[in-house]
Parts: structure tokens; sequence; C-alpha cells
């Protein structure tokens, strides 16, 4: 394909681009760019790749690697970016999440890490939960030498593993401990490492071995850089001490520019480790430029102005950004409701979505449902109000075996093998076609440019699809007859061409974990259907009314959200002022586009904890209305 000249380069997809985005898509350099909710920052780097591989700033073969944090972060940007380039260039955007990354090079380059440091082959994935470390630091105090123990007891469970555990740089070799804190750490290794039988590592664990393979062994180093010359992060805010760590010792080389993007206002993984400085820390140690973003071009500008007396509850010198998108409801674009009952909350909440869809034309999914935790208990309390009023309400934040629903979702075999299904049903079916065709060409390494091959790896989806559409017809929706399907599918998919085509199933269980979450969640929804096009339906959430936590809801967007719980009982770690808190209820609120609800039911707790929030919502004249 021939390259476009830089001058001439235009942004897909979208009008323009603001002008300090122009200023960072072409900068060489080092950047980071923070930036409010809305302002089109996972849309930006989307761009900076197109512009990057179209105009051979990043030529062939070098890659562009983005490393997001969620599995549907990753997913979300590696979609854009196939939207918006032909496969060729596509091919060379690498999106990734931190954890998968590292992972694959400690998978790879296993027997390079130095034998005091080196897993077993397989090893397991430990979670380290919070009795777990509260134990191992009882057992680790007492076993201290004694002029150490009051320092070992200081150490608290929460942050131990991420911060104490996350920030301590592997020596080379074995550990010769000369502080406590080292006693600790070295005691933590030696005991999950060199347990008995098989390893036990944390994903924190995998970031610093990653880390400590590019110090011991240069060469994998330089094989990244050559690979990777353009490196993006996104939501940096939410970086942790070994993930920043990682990065520094990867790629932290002149010769490759990293662009990092994020949004300290919505922090809200400081209790899963995330630094609380890792934008000045990126500044200061890989010299980048930082700019901002002025822009939202999700909320109306009456959400924008809301959002701004939040914002500024978090950081005093916010800066204002100007709203983009027009204003499309009457009446309040934001509220409280009050309802003395969980019951009568759950009424009003769905009678009113009914009303709504019907005034607007609008659809289930346009709304979101969030939480601040339990979605499933919520989904047990509003399911069935909702659906006396025809509404299906679905819990995406739902654990699926190892997953949960919305990582499923944008899991690539998932989107694959629903193509084949949609396919088993419908002939006319372009878009799952395409999806189908797109992904059998590269199961079966079928060169673009060689027609015969292609012909012939469509020659065999075509007919594989007649076998299936012949099964699916003469076999009506059940439990077993979803599980033999995914069977089926699966045998034609082939898992090893999988493992091979996609860089994400390549090595560790990720495939496994989509496999076993593709099969419950097709056998839940074949359950009760009438048909496999409404089993297909069931299966991707349409017209379902979604329901998720806030921390899965990032990054997302909503025509509206109703924010269901703010009370002391949701909220009870919340005190006035705690800026993780604030953040949550930021985020909540960011993802409307033209509306945002929270409601407060008497029945359900107070509303002290919460009434720094409360006070926010009534600083920006949000009214109160009851239920
Ligand atoms: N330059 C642009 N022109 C028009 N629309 C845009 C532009 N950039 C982004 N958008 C749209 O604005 C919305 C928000 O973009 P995006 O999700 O990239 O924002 P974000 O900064 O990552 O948001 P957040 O931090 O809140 O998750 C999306 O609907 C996106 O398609």
């Amino acid at each position: 394909m021939p390259l476009v000249v830089p001058d001439a380069w235009r942004p897909r997809g979208i009008a323009d681009l603001e002008p300090n985005a122009w200023h960072v898509l072409r900068r060489q350099g080092n950047t980071c760019v923070v930036a409010g909710p809305g302002a089109g920052k996972t849309e930006f780097l989307a761009q900076r790749a197109a512009y990057l591989l179209e105009t051979g700033a990043c030529p062939e073969p070098h890659r562009v690697l983005a490393i997001s944090f969620k599995t549907d972060a990753a997913e979300n940007l590696a979609a854009r970016v196939r939207e918006r380039c032909e496969r060729a260039q596509a091919d060379r955007f690498v999106s990734m999440t931190f954890d998968a990354f590292t992972k694959s090079l400690v998978d790879r380059f296993l027997p390079a890490l130095a034998a005091d440091w080196r897993p077993t082959r397989p090893y397991g994935i430990d979670f380290s939960r919070r009795p777990q470390v509260e134990d191992f630091l009882t057992r680790a105090r007492l076993a201290a030498p004694q002029p150490w123990q009051a320092v070992v007891a200081g150490l608290g469970p929460s942050d131990f593993e991420s911060k104490i555990v996350g920030s301590f740089r592997l020596p080379l070799q074995a550990m010769a401990p000369a502080t406590a804190v080292e006693f600790v750490i070295e005691r933590w290794w030696s005991e999950l490492l060199r347990r008995p039988g098989r390893s036990l590592v944390t994903f924190t664990m995998l970031n610093r071995l990653a880390e400590l393979l590019l110090r011991a062994r240069p060469q994998i180093a330089r094989a990244l850089h050559a690979t990777y010359p353009f490196v993006f992060v996104d939501e940096f805010q939410d970086t942790t001490h070994a993930q920043y760590d990682f990065l520094l010792s990867a790629f932290g080389d002149p010769r490759i520019t990293v662009t990092a993007v994020g949004d300290d206002k919505q922090r809200i993984m400081v209790w899963a480790g995330a630094r609380t400085d890792a934008f000045d820390r990126f500044e200061a140690e890989f010299a980048a430029e930082r700019v901002p973003l002025l822009v939202n071009f999700r909320s109306s500008p009456d959400l924008v102005r809301i959002q701004h007396v939040v914002a500024q509850a978090l950081d005093a010198g916010a800066i204002p950004t100007v709203a983009q998108s027009g204003r499309r409801v009457d009446g309040d674009v934001a509220q409280v409701w009050t309802c003395p009952t969980a019951a009568g909350e759950a009424q009003h909440l769905a009678g009113w979505l009914a009303q709504d869809m019907a005034a607007r034309g609008t659809r289930p999914r346009d709304y979101a449902i969030l939480v601040r935790q339990t979605a499933d208990r919520f989904e047990e309390q509003l399911a069935p109000t909702l659906a006396a009023v025809n509404l299906r309400l679905r819990n995406e934040s739902r654990a699926l075996g190892r997953t949960t629903l919305q990582d499923l979702l944008v899991d690539a075999y998932a989107e694959i093998a629903q193509a084949l299904l949609r396919l088993g049903v419908a002939r006319r079916a372009p878009a799952a076609w395409q999806i189908a065709s797109d992904a059998v060409l590269r199961l079966r390494d079928a060169d673009p440019d060689d027609e015969l091959a292609c012909l012939r790896a469509e020659e065999g989806l075509s007919m594989f699809l007649q076998g299936l559409r012949a099964t699916m017809a003469a076999t009506p929706p059940s439990t077993a007859a979803a599980e033999a399907l995914a069977d089926v599918v699966l045998t034609f998919v082939d898992a090893q061409a999988l493992a091979r085509s996609f860089s994400e199933y390549a090595t560790g269980d990720t495939l496994a974990i989509a496999l076993e979450a593709f099969r419950l969640h097709l056998a839940a929804c074949a359950d009760g259907s009438p048909d496999w096009a409404t089993c297909l339906d069931c299966f991707t959430g349409v017209d379902q009314v979604p329901l998720m936590t806030v921390h899965k809801s990032k990054g997302l967007e909503y025509d509206t959200i109703l924010f269901v719980g703010l009370d002391d009982a949701m909220w009870w770690s919340h005190s006035a002022g705690n800026p993780e808190g604030i953040a949550t209820f930021f985020v909540a609120l960011s993802r409307a586009k033209q509306r945002a609800i929270f409601t407060f039911c008497r029945e359900r707790g107070q509303r002290t904890r919460v009434a720094d929030l409360y006070g926010l919502l009534t600083a920006a004249g949000v009214p109160e209305v009851a239920c």
C-alpha cells in the first residue's frame, strides 16, 4: 500500500482533531496526554496509530505497541485501528494488556531468568488475597531477626504486594537481605516461587520478572526496541509501581517514543496499587512533554458543567473543557431520586426507563445502570421488576468461569465463534461474514495477495457453514445442544491455529479461559431461548439494559447513566473528601452523554459518609426528586 505524505494525512472516521491532539500526533518525543473524560484520548491513540503506520513514520516491519490495563480497552483500541487502517497496516498494531504483555515475555524467555528467579514451567497464577497476605506478614514477623520485627509489624497487607514487592527491583542473582523490608520481600518470593511442586506467581511478580529479564538480558530489550519503536500506554493513571518500573526498563530508551494518555481525575485503582505520581514520574524520567486536551466530545454542555464542579473537587486547578456535543433532552440533565424503599426504587426505575424509551425512541443499550459494588445483588433486586415492564437486565460484571461477561464479549475467539453461529442461522449477515472470513484467512494463514489460498480458505468456511446450518436447523436450543455447538465451532476454528494467529493466545491460559466462558454463556443463553437467533441475541445482549460496576464502566459511554445506591451502605469505605471515592463518582457521572441520574434509598442506608458527593451535586444545581 502506498505511503501517505505526513502533511496530507487526515484523521479517519472523525472530522478533525483539536490543535493539541494534532501537535502530539506528529510529535517525535515522549508525551503524556492528560485530559478529562470524553476528550477522545482512546480515539486519539487510534488516530496516531493510523498516522504512524500509514505515513511510514513507523515503517515496516516495525510495529506500534499499545498497552492497556483492561482486556476490553485493549480490544476496543485494536478494533478502532482495524476500522481505520488497511489490514496490512492494522496487523502491525499490537494491542495488549499490561499483564498479558509482561506474562508473554516471561513465558517466552523463562529459561533466560537466573535459576534463583526462575518459576517452574508450568507455574500457577496467584491473586494474593488479603487474608493470605496477613497470614504471610504474621509469619514473616515471627521469623524475622529480633531487631527487624518492629519494622515488619508496621507493614500493612493492603499495599504490601503492589507497593513493597512491586517497587522492589530484583537483583540479578539471589538476594541477601540487608534490611527488614528486604527480608520480607525475599521471603515472599521464596514462599511463592520456591514452594514444593509448582511455583506460584502474582501479576505483580510477573511484572517484576519481566523487568528483571530485560535488565539481565539486554539482547531481549534490544529485540523489543527493534520491534516496537512506538509505544502507547492508555489509562496511564492506573499504572502500578511494578508496571511503571517495567516501562522504564523496557522503553526508557531515547530510540523509543512513548505516548502515555490518561486522566488523573479518573484514578480509581489506587486500592489495586496504582501509583499516584505516575504522570510526574513519566514527565521527569522519560523527559516527556505534558499536553492537555481541552474538548469534551461525549457529554452535553450542561453535563460538562456539572462534571467540572466534581473535577474541581479533585483538582482545584482543573481546566474547564469545551463541550462539542449538543443537548438532546428536555428538562433536567441530572437528578437525584430519593426513594423510601428498594422495591419502590426498582419500580420507579423500571417505569421511568420504559417511559423514556417510548418517548425518545431510545434502545435498552443506550442506558446503563451503574453500581459501586455487588452487581449480582442488584441484578437479583432489579431484574424481576424490569422484566415486569418487558425489559431485560444484563449483569455485565457477572463472573463467567475465570473471566467476566464483559471481557468475554470483547474476546477475539468469542467474536469469531459468535459470527459463525450467526451465519449458522442467517444467510444474510454481512457483518458476521466479514468477521468470519477475515478470521478464517488469518487462521489458515492465507496471504491476502494469494488468491488461491484465500479461495481455498473461504471454500472451507462455506462448507463448514453448510453443515452448521443443517445442525442448527435440526436441533432446538438447549444447554446440551449449545455445548455441542461450541465444540463444533472450536473444532473448525482450531485451537492451535488460534494460538498461532492471535498473540493474546500464544502463551498462558487466556484461550482456555475464553473457551470455558464462551461455553458457559452460550449454554445459559440457550436455556429457555425459543430459537438460535434469540439465543445469539441474548449472547450479545441485544436489547438488554446493561448493569455493571463503575470500575467496569471505565472507558465506556451511554446516553443515560443511572447510578443506583449513592448511600453509606454501598460507599462504606468512603470518607469526606477521599479522592478515590470522588474519582469513582466522577467516572460514573462522566460516562453519560445526555443524562445522569443518582438514586438514594433510605431503606438501604444513610447519606452521611457520602454527604460530600451530595454536596457536589447540590453545588452543581442538580435537583432532588422524590420517587
Ligand atoms: N476528534 C473527535 N471528533 C469527534 N468525536 C470524537 C473525537 N474524539 C473522540 N470522539 C468521540 O468522543 C467520545 C469519547 O472519546 P474517547 O472514548 O476516546 O474519550 P476518552 O478521552 O478516552 O474518554 P474517557 O477517559 O472518559 O474514557 C467517543 O464517542 C468518540 O468516538
